[in-house]
């Protein structure tokens, strides 16, 4: 122990003594032998080299949290000391948490030197502190554990993703950390203790010592692998929750019924259902419940597509259509054939047989839609159909497809500010009623979040909004396909052959599949390639990527297989 005149009394002083305690007990192993102890275990987040650890033991250096968290489970593991003293090591490090955090402030010259607490340097247990603005809470033990192993691994990330939502979480702090990893994830970055802290203390007003909490959270350590059982009670509990709240919301509604006119039961009856359903379809079920159905499903296909058929004969072979659960993105430059791509989807879907689709179209009426696919099922020129210059064998055509296209189940919304919980609330509602097969949304850019998840600056709302989707394709076991615009002209975009990164890093890293969308001849009218269109499968989870080669015939609305042209 370093002397007074080194380190004075004060809230440093009885951290080192606490912590020499420990070092005692732990047998007063060499700092070499620490330092290396540090770096060979996996399950230790911080290393630190040899003289390092001699500045912190000897008080010349504060550690940080994650420092002395390290330092301190070592040498409780290493030393066997929780079983050789009794004391428990998650309590110890709270304590030492608390005493460094006071020397810390002290440092800043925040506070007195002296911790805003009863205790002495004989390593008596303190209680906990009654500042509870710098107070580590150690409340909501699974949401707590949850961070934890996402903290640890990302495939405990990509599990939890599919399970929680943000406002699934009960404490706004944890709300914020599990919105700061999320991100961190989809912009492919690592997730370490300081990125995380740097980022919460960017967007965010929590009066804590941010990097010292998310330390904390490592103290819960379990096994990454348990992330999903944590998530599941997180999930349940915040269904509970929310069922709670629709049942004296809809009480509320029906005692009020007498003295408002503009209620009546069917407006109860609308938000039953439609927040019920929603619930009902949020509810994962375990994997082994769809095993059966998927082997069916293989069996069933006997070499045909899984999937729900594109109608274009290579992407079906190379990946099986569109397989119920992936989550789509289309990306291209404007007016390359986007929305026109999303409608063949659309029409292979539901024209030729009866399977239901949802159209979200934030940017075409539905009567531009209604034209569009009559003119590609058709073959009736859309300027023919725009300007009225219909001729006699345009109608006997459009005769000929009429049954068929006004008997398509194919669904649609065209509802400026149309928000991510509408659309999980109508296709949970179509799924439920009508089979639902295949969602596409035109265009991602133009759909919101609920102003309460509304985070502010638009990258941060894309990567919430398309992580829901992916969520929300999972639970609904269907394909959905998201329309992306890409490459301003002014950032040097125009006319080059896109590339995976063009994409926001969200979109690449929520998506299962890329497609980007290039058509040489939208630059360049004399091209070679003119009236071809490349489907360029940059991503793909379950499958290869690949180019494949289409025509484009924009005077009928349509994409086709090159030889039916
Ligand atoms: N009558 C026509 N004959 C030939 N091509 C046409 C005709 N009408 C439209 N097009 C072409 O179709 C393309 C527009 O397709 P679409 O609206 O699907 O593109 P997009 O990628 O969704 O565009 P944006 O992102 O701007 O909405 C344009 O390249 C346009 O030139």
């Amino acid at each position: 122990m370093p002397s007074e005149t080194e380190v004075p009394p004060g809230a440093h002083r009885k951290m080192l003594a606490a912590l020499h305690e420990t070092y005692v007990a732990a047998g007063r192993p060499g700092l070499r032998q620490i330092s290396v102890g540090l770096k060979d275990d996996d399950s230790i987040p911080a290393t630190l080299n040899y003289q390092a650890v001699g500045k912190i033991l000897n008080g010349k250096q504060l550690p940080s949290p994650r420092q002395l968290i390290s330092l301190t489970l070592w040498l409780h593991k290493e030393g066997n000391v929780d079983s050789k003293t009794g004391s428990d090591y998650k309590e110890l490090i709270a304590q030492l948490m608390q005493f460094r955090e006071a020397a810390h402030r002290h440092q800043l010259g925040i506070e007195s030197p002296e911790v805003p607490l009863a205790s002495a340097e004989t390593g008596r247990r303190i209680q906990a502190p009654r500042n509870a603005q710098s107070t580590v809470k150690m409340e909501n033990a699974n949401e707590r554990k949850v961070l934890s192993c996402m903290l640890q691994s990302k495939d405990a990330i990509a599990d939890v993703v599919e399970i929680l939502r943000v406002s699934d979480f009960s404490n706004d702090l944890h709300k914020e950390i599990y919105n700061v990893l999320l991100e961190l994830y989809a912009e492919g970055r690592e997730v370490s203790i300081e990125e995380t802290a740097n980022k919460l203390n960017s967007h965010s007003n929590f009066d804590i010592d941010s990097e010292q909490y998310i330390s904390t959270l490592l103290l819960e350590a379990d096994n990454p692998s348990e992330a999903s059982h944590h998530a599941e009670i997180i999930s349940d509990n915040a269904l509970g929750t929310r069922i709670g709240a629709l049942g004296r919301k809809v009480a509320e509604m029906a005692e009020s019924m007498e003295t408002r006119s503009d209620l009546n039961a069917q407006n109860l009856l609308d938000v039953l259902e439609g927040e019920l359903f929603s619930m009902v379809r949020e509810r994962s079920t375990p994997i082994g419940d769809s095993l059966e159905e998927t082997l069916d499903e293989v069996e069933a296909a006997g070499g045909s597509i899984i999937g729900v058929p594109s109608g274009f004969r290579d992407f079906d072979a190379l990946n099986s259509g569109f397989r119920p659960g992936e989550l789509v993105i289309v990306a291209g430059a404007s007016g390359m054939g986007k929305s026109t791509l999303g409608l063949d989807f659309i029409r292979r879907c539901s024209v030729a047989q009866p399977r239901s689709s949802f159209l979200v179209s934030l940017q075409m009426s539905r009567v531009e839609i209604n034209m569009r696919i009559l003119s590609a099922e058709a073959r009736v020129a859309i300027h023919h159909m725009r300007s009225g210059a219909m001729r006699d064998e345009d109608w006997t055509r459009l005769a000929g497809v009429m049954p068929s296209v006004a008997a398509a189940p194919i669904y649609m919304v065209e509802e400026p500010g149309y928000t991510i919980n509408q659309l999980r609330a109508s296709c949970s509602r179509l799924e439920a009623f009508h089979d639902l097969k295949l969602v596409v949304i035109d265009s991602l850019d133009l759909l919101y979040l609920d102003a309460s998840e509304s985070a502010g600056d638009h990258d941060r709302s894309l990567a919430i909004m398309v992580r829901e989707l992916r969520k929300m394709a999972k639970e609904l076991n269907l394909p959905v396909i998201a329309l992306y615009p890409v490459g301003r002209i002014s950032t040097g975009y125009r006319g080059r052959r896109p590339e995976l990164h063009d994409i926001p890093d969200c979109l690449e890293n929520f998506a299962d599949v890329v497609i980007l969308l290039h058509r040489e001849d939208a630059y360049e009218r004399e091209s070679p390639r003119a009236g071809e269109a490349d489907f360029i499968v940059a991503k793909n989870r379950n499958g290869p990527t690949f180019v494949t080669t289409t025509a484009f015939q924009g005077h009928y609305a349509r994409f086709v297989d090159m030889d039916k042209t």
